[in-house]
């Protein structure tokens, strides 16, 4: 099972992700409680064991930004929240970045992972980074293919039941694994990874 447990904020978090055994981690330079700025995000990456896949969130930033950001912070892949037309994956393919697709679930959602070329897709819920769950049921006679990561109010006690129901490839979270908004909680991280372990 991949993990990647996102909105990281400091090289103590990042530590304690790592060896605790997360295959990604997440810096989010979107508008957030959890944002943190270009010169932070380079300091996090660095900090970052080359092992780990380190990941810079964004939401809704046009892609000449997205790329500036994205090289000056060193991080290894992009994902991609908000209302992103093909071009701007294929121009941020072109120009070498690793993608991630993140998007809620509806009827329109296209649940092939790599179908714009990105190597995983994120189902999350409607609100990205908000704790709260979605109906996984939904999920049901459309199952995603491919590399794709369940996300949406994961925590240590639920992680688990959300496997069984949808058998994810990888996970992500966030919120969970705080213990206020924006505030990594290292035991929950710690322990949201070995249920995951577990699954
Ligand atoms: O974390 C945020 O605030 C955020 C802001 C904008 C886009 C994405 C964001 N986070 C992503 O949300 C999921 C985790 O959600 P949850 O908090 O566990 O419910 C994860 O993919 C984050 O990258």
């Amino acid at each position: 099972m991949f993990t990647k447990v996102c909105g990281l904020r400091t090289e103590a978090d990042v530590a304690t992700a790592a060896e605790a055994g997360a295959d990604a981690v997440g810096f989010v330079f979107a508008a957030s409680p959890r944002r943190v700025d270009e010169p932070t995000a380079r300091r996090l990456v660095a900090a970052t064991p080359p092992s780990v896949l380190t990941v810079g969130v964004f939401k809704d930033m046009p892609t000449g930004e997205v790329a500036a950001l994205a090289r000056a912070s060193g991080v290894g892949a992009v994902q991609l929240h908000g209302d992103y037309p093909r071009s701007a994956f294929d121009d941020l393919l072109g120009q070498g970045f690793r993608l991630v697709r993140a998007t809620a679930l509806t009827p329109a959602t296209e649940v092939t992972t790599g179908a714009y070329g990105e190597d995983m897709l994120l189902l999350d819920s409607p609100v990205a980074g908000s704790g709260e769950r979605w109906d996984l049921t939904a999920l049901t006679g459309r199952p995603p293919t491919g590399h794709w990561l369940l996300a949406g109010g994961l925590t240590p006690d639920n992680v688990r039941a959300a496997v069984t129901e949808v058998a994810p490839w990888g996970l992500d979270v966030s919120s969970g694994v705080e213990s206020s908004r924006g505030v990594k909680d290292h035991g929950r991280i710690r322990a949201f990874l070995a249920a995951a372990r577990t699954t």
